[in-house]
């Protein structure tokens, strides 16, 4: 089995809503995002999938959080913890690989790190 990673970072502000301490006070994070493909099989160029090409669409995912309040996305309703962050990259790549000419199938997972020191992840199940 292969697996290949790229990386991406993005600046956003957040605040937890049901969090009781200072998480529940607006505060913004340098997020850094790390993108996970996986398969048993290479293309004839020795690739499972260019980086390249995993970069693009990373970036553009996360293009979109850059510089945002994540609390407006409805979708986290009211937490966006980094949990939740993972698994809307995930979905939102998942959706879009194809335009990169990239198999869906290959994602198999998404790393969100808050801090150098927290990190959650959302994995194909
Ligand atoms: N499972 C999760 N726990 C927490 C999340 C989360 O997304 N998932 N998020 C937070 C807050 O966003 C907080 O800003 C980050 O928490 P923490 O790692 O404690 O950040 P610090 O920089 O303050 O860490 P120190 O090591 O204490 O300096 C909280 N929990
Ligand atoms: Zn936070």
């Amino acid at each position: 089995m292969y697996s290949a990673r790229v990386e991406a970072d993005f600046a956003a502000a957040h605040f937890l809503s049901h969090y009781h301490g200072k998480c529940e006070n607006l505060h913004g994070h340098n997020y850094r995002v790390l993108l996970w493909v996986r398969g048993e099989s290479l293309d004839e160029g020795g690739m499972l999938a260019d980086f390249g090409l995993l970069k693009k669409a990373l970036r553009q995912v996360v293009s979109e959080l850059d510089h945002s309040n994540l609390n407006d996305i409805s979708e986290f309703r009211g937490d966006p913890s980094a949990e939740r962050i993972a698994r809307y990259i995930f979905t939102s790549l998942e959706k879009m690989f194809g335009e990169f000419s990239l198999d869906p199938a290959l994602l198999w997972a998404v790393d969100v790190f808050e801090t150098p020191t927290s990190m959650a992840r959302y994995e194909r199940g």
